[in-house]
C-alpha cells in the first residue's frame, strides 16, 4: 500500500483582480466599476503518495503557481482544505503549525531574487535550523558543511555571497536551504526554468539523488514538459484554474486522454533526433477573468461539441489510476455500450 503524504481536497482560490487607473478614476468620479475575480484555482483535488514525483504542468497563468503556494502554506485556498500527512494544514496552530511549514519547503525558480544577497551562504543555509532547534548551535556549520557537500558545492565556499556564484551554483544553494529544515516535501516551481539546459539535467539528478537519500516527496511545477517527463512517476495537467488530466507520466505522454494534453503533448518534428521539442497550442489562452462556459478548453479544442459549450466535464477515472476530465470520454462509452 502506498502512503498518501499530502491530500489536495476540492481547493479553490480566487483573487480580486486590482483596479488600473481608468477603473480607478473611474470610480472616483462616481461611475459604478464592477471588482472582476480570477478563479486562479478551481475545485482542485489530488493526492501525492510517499515518496512520488507529481508533475504539475499546464501553460502559463493556469494556476500552477497559486496551488504550489497553498500547498507550501504560502497562501490559503479560498475554498477546500490541503492536508498533510492527514491534518488540515489551515487549522493547524503553534507548534504543530510550524512543523507542517518546516515539512513543506518550496524551491523556487529564480535563486537571485529569493536568496538574500547580504548573507553569506553559511548564514542562507544554517539560519532556519538555528533559529528552528534542528541543530544544536555548535553543530550547525559541521551540519552546513554536509548540505553543501551534499548539494555539490564546495563547503569552503561557504563565506561567499549568492552574487560570487554561478546560476546552477545559485540553484543548489536553493535546495541546501530548503533541504536544511529537514523537510518531507519539496514543492519546486519552476526551479530550473531560468538554467541553461546542461545546468538543468545537472539539477534535475541531484533532485532525484536527493529524493533517494531525504526520502522526499516532490511537486514539481513547470511549463516545460521536457523538464519534468523524465523525473515524474506522474502528471497531473492543469488549464485555466481547473485539474484535466492526472495519471503515470509515462501514460500520460504516450497516451494523452484530454484534448488539452493531446495538444500539449505534441511533438515538433526535428532533425536532432534524441531532443523532443513539445510546441506551443494553438489559439489564445481565453482570459481567467472570463474563463468560457462549460470546459474551459472547447474554444481551443478540435473535437468540442454542443456539451462542452455549456456543462463543465468532471474529472473521472477512464482507466485504473487514470483521470481526465472530457466529455468525449461519456459519449465514448455511451457508443461502447451501445
Ligand atoms: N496575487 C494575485 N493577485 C491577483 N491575481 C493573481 C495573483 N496571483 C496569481 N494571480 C492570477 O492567477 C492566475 C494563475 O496564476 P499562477 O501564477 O498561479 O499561474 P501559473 O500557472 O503558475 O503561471 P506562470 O507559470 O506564468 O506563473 C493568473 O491569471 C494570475 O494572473
Amino acid at each position: 500500500m502506498t502512503e498518501t503524504i499530502l491530500d489536495i481536497d476540492a481547493v479553490s482560490k480566487r483573487f480580486v483582480k486590482e483596479l488600473d487607473i481608468a477603473e480607478r478614476t473611474a470610480r472616483l468620479l462616481g461611475s459604478s466599476v464592477k471588482e472582476q475575480t480570477v478563479h486562479a484555482v478551481d475545485e482542485v483535488s489530488l493526492s501525492v503518495a510517499k515518496g512520488e514525483v507529481l508533475g504539475l504542468v499546464g501553460e502559463s497563468g493556469c494556476g500552477k503557481s497559486t496551488l504550489g503556494r497553498m500547498v507550501a502554506g504560502l497562501m490559503r485556498p479560498s475554498d477546500g482544505e490541503i492536508r498533510f500527512r492527514g491534518r488540515n494544514i489551515g487549522t493547524l496552530k503553534g507548534a504543530e503549525a510550524r512543523d507542517a511549514a518546516l515539512k513543506i519547503q518550496m524551491v523556487f525558480q529564480d535563486p537571485m531574487s529569493s536568496l538574500n544577497p547580504r548573507l553569506r551562504v553559511d548564514e542562507i543555509v544554517g539560519e532556519a535550523p538555528r533559529v528552528h532547534g534542528i541543530v544544536p548551535r555548535r553543530e550547525v556549520t559541521a551540519y552546513v558543511d554536509d548540505l553543501l557537500e551534499r548539494v555539490g558545492l564546495d563547503p569552503s565556499t561557504r563565506r561567499r555571497y549568492p552574487h560570487q556564484f554561478s546560476g546552477g551554483q545559485r540553484a543548489r544553494i536553493g535546495i541546501a536551504r530548503a533541504l536544511a529544515v529537514k523537510p518531507d516535501f519539496i514543492v519546486c516551481d519552476e526551479s530550473v526554468a531560468a538554467l541553461d539546459v546542461s545546468i538543468q539535467a545537472q539539477i534535475l539528478n541531484l533532485f532525484m539523488r536527493l529524493r533517494e537519500q531525504f526520502d522526499l516527496t516532490y511537486l514539481f511545477i513547470s511549463h516545460d514538459l521536457g523538464v519534468v517527463e523524465h523525473i515524474s512517476d506522474r502528471i497531473a495537467v492543469m488549464y485555466l484554474g481547473r485539474l484535466v488530466e492526472l495519471g503515470d507520466a509515462e501514460v500520460v505522454f504516450s497516451r494523452p486522454n484530454h484534448p488539452y494534453t493531446q495538444a500539449l503533448v505534441e511533438e515538433i518534428p526535428t532533425f536532432e533526433t534524441k531532443k523532443k521539442v513539445y510546441g506551443a497550442i494553438k489559439g489564445e489562452i481565453p482570459s481567467p477573468l472570463d474563463p468560457p462556459p462549460g470546459c474551459h478548453f472547447h474554444p481551443r479544442c478540435p473535437h468540442a461539441f454542443e456539451r462542452c459549450r455549456i456543462e463543465r466535464p468532471l474529472l473521472k477515472e477512464v482507466a485504473p489510476g487514470r483521470l481526465s476530465a472530457c466529455h468525449l470520454n461519456d459519449e465514448a462509452s455511451r457508443r461502447g455500450a451501445a
